[in-house]
């Protein structure tokens, strides 16, 4: 990750010069805040750079949700396995698919299906309801759904790592979005036009909040979302029957990655995984009482989610469940009680849990030195260096006895240098002795940490995943940590970097945590400072949406870690949401980028022949929350039309099922950056959960 200028961070390491200068110029509108992100797949794009992330105050620019409304991804896992494709030719299967979803720029539907009709009418309301015609744009817009398009969109038969079958497409909102955008694009620059406004580029057009333009924009780009997903859903049934009918037996949904899919984290011995990615195994997982408990976890099948909104020391957090789970609530006065999903209400505060602190925990020695040099040491070719300055000179010497050179004194700091270089290059493993943990967690908490004047120790560093790290080895030694908050802050020529914080819970840590006495002096101090831990429900609503939803079979307690919550999904990559990033509430537009919040599923695909991937996002605040959408172009079309052959495609398509034609030139794979390049910049970002190869591709010319 690199900071462009203090308002633009860069997460692409293949970039070229025209994109970054687009987004250069983005970056300097008045009202971004707090500054623009460019994802790993970021290039040039019609208006604003595709792979970007541009969050607007008061002002939101339509050219920066690009033309294609909505444009995403949805994947349905089947029952099918990589030998049930084997079994037949996938010819058949192509074709079949080809002709139940018109292909190509400008190709629709000759008659609605019966699903499409539900669709159209749900879509039809909807227009009603945002004031306006979708008929006014194109008067065929109702036959446009199911239809998928040309250039990049596809639809995909795919196989996992385990061999499961995968169908993949990606759409957007066909010729009524396209319409509607470019509508809104110019309606934007003539309201710039007349105020005079000196434009950077003129797709820098931007509309203001609280003018009609400005709503009337919102609401149709909304209608236009609320179409593309429509559209793929549409797409995606057709499909299903398509492998219905080719393997002579029904394809079943074993779980669905679209804008509806839910995805609950579950707190394991191992770390906090999605629910999901748990279903058909035993796993420890943690109970009321702070234990910790083998479990079965499985599908309970598609049903209906609201979405709760729950807050906890400024973090807001989304959950999906059924209507009828129950949660564990506590009053304000202590007492214990029980609600349904759809009967808690704003103000409830739930019951929380953190594993129980080992009986007898104690600072290890060598791992407190260890955890130091990590935080404070330097690298010195093959071995490491302890850096010791002020205070922490005198106190921490003595973990160091018999370790290391003898201590080297400069004017500044003392040095200790022949440690382990590992001590400054790794962490500890997650399954180490508890005390080892503790000590390593208190050895890095002298180097980074520090203790406020109310008592609460916070650990900062510049490194996202070092604070995930500290967060997961706390969570095996018991200590509760809040979520990690962000800031950014003046480097000293003026570019702004990163600075994560994760406070570690008073009540789980003993003085002798502290290896720094005005550290320990200052816990001890607080020792009545109030901690909060619950999450307060902000709000409950029901969302009309149906999804595959799982639980936690645990006897005994019948409870667990966030049992049942189901993290809401939307895997548009071209729109706008309100958002809050930085303690403000913002226009949050991303042209080519998807929402990686913590917990979040969502899809990166790769080209017609190269990988793609199911993942997880990260909630990297620095990144808005947000990740690449795919690989993203590195040629034009006309540049790869003139750099590649129809020969050059076919032996990228080896193996592959797919309609051999010229047309599909400007798609080859080498046309998109290194998709393995694209997913290593992006591994703060999001965490992958399964890698498709596909057997089928289907384009339009
Ligand atoms: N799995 C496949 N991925 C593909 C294919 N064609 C393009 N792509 C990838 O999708 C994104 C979508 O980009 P967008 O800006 O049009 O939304 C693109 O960057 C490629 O990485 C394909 O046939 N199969
Ligand atoms: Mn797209």
């Amino acid at each position: 990750m690199e900071h462009i200028n203090k308002r633009l961070v860069n997460w692409a390491s293949i970039l070229d010069p025209g994109a970054r200068e687009q987004a250069e110029k983005a970056s300097r509108m008045p009202f971004i805040h707090p500054h623009l992100a460019l994802m790993p797949d970021a290039h040039l794009g019609k208006g604003a750079t595709v792979g970007s992330v541009i969050p607007t105050l008061g002002a939101i620019i339509p050219a920066a949700v690009g033309v294609d409304i909505g444009c995403g991804m949805i994947a349905v896992r089947t029952q099918f396995t990589r030998e049930d494709l084997r079994s037949r030719p996938l010819a058949p299967l192509r074709q079949a698919i080809e002709k139940a979803v018109p292909l190509s720029a400008g190709k629709h539907n000759t008659r609605l299906t019966d699903t499409a009709r539900e669709r159209v009418d749900v879509l039809t309301r909807s227009a009603e309801a945002a004031g306006f015609d979708p008929a006014s744009y194109a008067g065929n817009w109702a036959s446009q759904l199911g239809s998928l398009g040309s250039g990049n969109h596809f639809i995909e038969v795919t196989v996992d790592e385990t061999g499961r079958v995968w169908l993949f497409l990606h759409s957007g909102s066909r010729g009524v979005g396209n319409k509607i955008a470019q509508k809104h694009i110019a309606v934007a620059r003539r309201q710039c036009e007349r105020r005079w406004i000196d434009l950077p580029d003129l797709d820098l057009a931007y509309l203001v909040e609280g003018e009609d333009e400005f709503w009337r924009y919102i609401r149709e780009m909304r209608w236009a979302q609320e179409f593309a997903w429509l559209n793929r859903e549409e797409m995606m049934d057709r499909v299903v029957d398509c492998l219905s009918g080719w393997s002579g037996q029904d394809a079943r949904r074993l779980e669905t990655v679209n804008c509806f899919a839910g995805e609950t984290k579950v707190i394991t011995r191992t770390g906090t995984r999605p629910i999901e990615a748990l279903a058909g195994g035993r796993h420890e997982l943690l109970t009321a009482n702070g234990e910790w408990v083998k479990a079965p976890v499985r599908s309970f099948g598609r049903q209906e989610v609201h979405e709760v909104v729950l807050s906890r020391s400024g973090v807001v957090k989304k959950i999906r469940a059924t209507p009828g789970h129950r949660w564990l609530l506590r009053s304000r006065r202590g007492h214990e009680h029980e609600a349904t999903t759809a009967e808690l209400k704003a103000g409830d505060r739930l019951q929380f849990t953190f594993p129980r602190r080992p009986e007898g925990l104690a600072v290890d020695r060598l791992a407190a030195a260890r955890g130091f040099v990590y935080g404070d040491g330097s690298r010195n070719g093959n071995r490491s260096t302890a850096n010791f300055c002020g205070t922490k000179d005198a106190a921490l010497m003595p973990l160091f006895d018999g370790l290391g050179r003898p201590p080297r004194v400069y004017s500044d700091q003392t040095r200790i240098n022949g440690l382990p270089v590992e001590w400054k290059t790794e962490r500890p493993p997650l399954d180490a002795p508890a005390d080892e943990l503790y000590g390593w967690l208190a050895g890095y908490f002298a180097a980074d940490g520090d203790v406020d004047g109310t008592g609460r120790p916070t650990l900062t560093s510049a490194s996202f995943s070092d604070l995930e790290f500290v967060r997961l080895a706390c969570q095996a030694v018991g200590i509760g940590t809040f979520g990690i908050r962000s800031r950014l802050r003046s480097g000293f020529g003026g570019e702004p970097t990163a600075l994560h914080l994760v406070g570690l819970m008073r009540g789980d840590l003993g003085p002798e945590f502290f290896l720094l006495d005005h550290h320990r002096a200052r816990f001890v101090a607080g020792r009545h400072a109030a901690e909060r831990r619950g999450w307060n429900v902000i709000s409950v609503r029901p969302t009309g949406e149906w999804t595959e939803v799982y639980c936690a079979v645990v006897e005994g307690t019948q409870s667990f870690a966030l049992a049942d919550n189901i993290l809401t999904h939307n895997c548009h990559h071209n729109y706008t949401e309100r958002e809050t990033h930085f303690g403000k509430e913002v226009w949050l537009s991303r042209k080519g980028a998807i929402n990686a919040e913590e917990g979040r599923p969502g899809l990166i695909p790769g080209s017609m022949g190269t990988a793609s991937y199911v993942v997880v996002g990260k909630g990297n605040p620095v990144s808005l929350n947000s990740s690449p959408h795919g690989a993203g172009r590195e040629y034009s079309r006309s540049k790869a039309r003139r750099t590649f052959t129809r020969d050059d495609l076919r032996k990228a398509m080896e193996g592959i099922e797919y309609r051999d034609t010229d047309a599909f030139i400007d798609e080859i794979p080498a046309a998109y950056k290194d998709i393995d390049v694209v997913m290593r910049d992006a591994e703060d970002l999001v965490e992958v959960r399964h890698t498709l190869r596909q057997v089928v591709n289907v384009k339009g010319d």
